[in-house]
């Protein structure tokens, strides 16, 4: 089937200015339910804790003579056997109580942190000795130490159990952060940090700690909460100062007072939801947190529930039954996949349509940002939040039955087509292959997630025979990827791509890291592979010239459209859309006569905005008044030189109106 015409984008407003993209961007961390509620509940507090005392002006020592009334008008909270008002005891509570449990938090988080990051970067004998205190102050039982310390010290105000506290809550903040130091600290970003000459202090400040900010968030709200429950607890058993109105204080005078016999439930039951209640708001928050720091989980502008709405409503397409032609393995159409939702959204894919056939190499070019491996990711449905398919249709097409919608497979279906069915390798190999796993574990773990038919012996048989169809010597499959060159690596992702035969290989840029000699050994030894095997190749990468030599048909991808689809070699001799001849003079080629490089000037457009003309009118040397105004459709030429499959999206080839 020949690439169909692509319905033209509606064109829609501006896009809102930076400021208003950034200032949405901030409060994206805060915007989940959970957050707001969390904050909420925290606000009150804090509120009730800073003002309450001096708007409720009642005395909470003050005796009187309505002793033990349930909540009422006058007494809110009702009061205790000694006619002591229990909401100005609340309100005093929680002032002590949030200052005990906020001290403690940030003595005990500025320890763990002093400890964690020193002994996770420096090392050696510091670490030892750090660790083996962190691992003592781990070891001694919490709450006996707490409640030793604080009966033997001499004063028991609430700094005194805040530091107390402190001391027994800040070691296993500092282990988790030392473990988290050693693994950032070998990580490539680091040493180029250390390669341009900055300070350790500065490494650690402002290219560690960033890093750990959501462990550091997480252990200081969850020691604000530990520091409150335990001094309840002391404040319960009497060991600490217990004429400080704390929400711990105010149920042990219900305790000695037996308020649980006598009935009067409004003497304990307030201090402790005020207890469950900040424990919940700070778990809450912990989540707001989490995704502010973290920008993989800041989804910006995007609303899980409102995607799944647009997906479900969105127009269904009209998808022609290619498969029947027999030939057809994998069929997109009017796919269209976006990175968050309303006025921000990136249209990474808009509107595409392909179809890979049996056995083929399908390229797929473009410029950096064109959308190609968005495209990818959709196909093989890794997609991850904020991206999300608003339109369109995978059909992927089995020689044994009819075609499977892959956006509608079910998480069951999905794991048993990919990789069975189609595979992928990405670009890069060391960040996908599990570096504490040998290869022959990796290579392996696929055939017993697949095959569970096969005994160990047919299962070691398998990956020999793989890693010898790659070229990697089976005397490897012991290595760990690590003690693997590059190109290896490659092979060894190549090999798990195959271990399972798919019908569909993507390769995402698979050997942009390697050097062109290694690049071409792997190349060929895919296409070798390809001719033996039989499985089609969707081969994603910027460099057209190279897929020039292997693609079967080529698709140029810019913002997120196909712009021109053909032969490889009609590509070549022919390319008719202004773009894909940039493209093309853009690398030199592998072969062929020589030819002046020239590029193309300009940048591609942001995909936030919606163009109403041809995307790629503002760099195009040929551009016309209406390829302002008017969006080429995908179609075929009707030139005398091309063939039917030979399509371009632009004016100025339609209607045969070629130049
Ligand atoms: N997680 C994300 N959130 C928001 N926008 C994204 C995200 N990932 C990609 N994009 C945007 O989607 C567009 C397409 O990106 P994509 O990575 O698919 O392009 P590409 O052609 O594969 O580029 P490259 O060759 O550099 O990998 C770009 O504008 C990019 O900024």
């Amino acid at each position: 089937m020949a690439v169909q015409a692509v319905a033209g984008a509606t064109p829609e407003p501006a896009a809102r200015p930076e400021a208003v993209a950034a200032r949405r961007s901030w409060f994206a961390g805060l915007r989940s339910a959970k957050t707001i509620t969390g904050l909420a509940i925290l606000g009150v507090f804090v509120v009730a804790g800073a003002f309450g005392p001096m708007v409720w002006r009642t005395d909470p020592s003050a005796l009187s003579d309505d002793v033990l009334q349930p909540p009422s008008g006058a007494h809110w909270f009702g009061t205790t056997q000694t006619g002591q008002d229990i909401f100005a005891q609340v309100l005093v509570g929680t002032r002590v109580s949030l200052l005990v449990g906020v001290t403690a938090a940030v003595m005990a988080t500025v320890l763990s942190l002093i400890v964690g990051l020193t002994a996770g970067y420096v090392g050696g004998l510091t670490d030892e000795l750090l660790s083996a205190l962190a691992n003592v102050f781990l070891v001694i039982p919490a709450l006996p130490l707490v409640v030793v310390l604080a009966g033997y010290l001499p004063t028991r105000g609430s700094l005194t159990v805040a530091v107390v506290i402190s001391l027994t809550g800040w070691s296993w903040g500092a282990r988790i952060l030392r473990a988290q130091t050693l693994s950032i600290r070998r990580r490539d970003f680091i040493e180029a940090a250390r390669a341009t000459g900055e300070r350790p202090a500065r490494i650690l400040l402002f290219e560690i700690l960033p890093n750990e900010m959501a462990i550091v968030a997480s252990s200081f709200l969850f020691t604000i909460v530990f520091a409150i429950l335990t001094q309840a607890g002391l404040a319960f058993l009497g060991l600490s100062d217990v004429t400080t109105w704390s929400w711990g204080g105010i149920l042990y005078w219900a305790q000695n007072n037996q308020a649980l016999q006598s009935g009067a439930w409004w003497w304990f039951v307030p201090p402790g939801l005020c207890i469950a209640l900040i424990g919940t708001a700070l778990a809450f928050v912990n989540f707001g947190i989490d995704e502010y720091v973290n920008p993989r989980l800041r989804v910006r502008g995007f609303h899980p529930r409102k995607s799944r709405r647009v997906r479900r409503t969105a127009p269904k397409q009209v998808v022609q039954d290619a498969g029947a032609a027999g030939d057809v393995l994998l069929e997109v159409t009017g796919l269209r996949v976006d990175y968050g939702d309303g006025p921000n959204a990136v249209h990474a894919v808009d509107g595409v349509d392909l179809v890979l056939r049996r056995g083929e190499v399908l390229g797929v070019a473009g410029e950096s940002g064109s959308g190609k491996s968005t495209l990818a990711y959709a196909i093989t449905r890794l997609l991850r939040p904020p991206g999300q398919v608003v339109a369109g249709e995978i059909r992927y097409w089995p020689t044994s039955a009819g075609p499977v919608d892959v956006l509608k497979m079910s998480d069951a279906e999905l794991r048993a087509f990919r990789w069975a069915q189609l595979a992928i390798v990405f670009q890069s190999a060391m960040n996908s292959l599990n570096p504490v796993l040998r290869l022959r574990e990796q290579l392996g773990d696929a055939l017993i997630d697949h095959g569970p038919g096969m005994t160990p012996g047919q299962r070691q048989k398998r990956i020999a025979e793989v890693m010898t169809m790659v070229g990697l010597p089976t005397d490897r499959a012991d290595a760990y990827p690590h003690e693997l060159s590059g190109g290896m690596r490659q092979r060894a992702l190549i090999a798990m791509a195959l271990v399972l035969e798919p019908d569909i290989l993507v390769l995402d840029e698979p050997t942009t890291a390697l050097d062109v000699v290694v690049q071409r050994q792997i190349l060929t030894k895919i296409m070798n592979l390809r001719e033996q095997l039989g499985f089609a190749v969707v081969f994603i990468t910027h460099d057209l010239s190279l897929l020039i030599e292997v693609a079967d048909r080529i698709a140029v991808m810019y913002a997120g459209r196909i712009i021109e689809t053909s032969t490889a070699k009609q590509l070549y001799e022919a390319p008719r859309h202004p773009y894909s001849d940039g493209l093309l003079h853009s690398f030199p080629l592998l072969h062929g006569p020589r030819r002046v490089l020239t590029g193309i000037p300009g940048a591609p457009p942001d995909l936030r905005l919606r163009s109403a003309g041809c995307a790629f009118q503002p760099r195009c040397t040929q551009a016309m008044a209406a390829c302002t105004t008017t969006i080429p459709l995908l179609s075929a030429t009707n030139l005398p030189t091309e063939a039917p499959d030979h399509q371009v999206a632009c004016l100025l080839y339609q209607d045969g109106e070629g130049r």
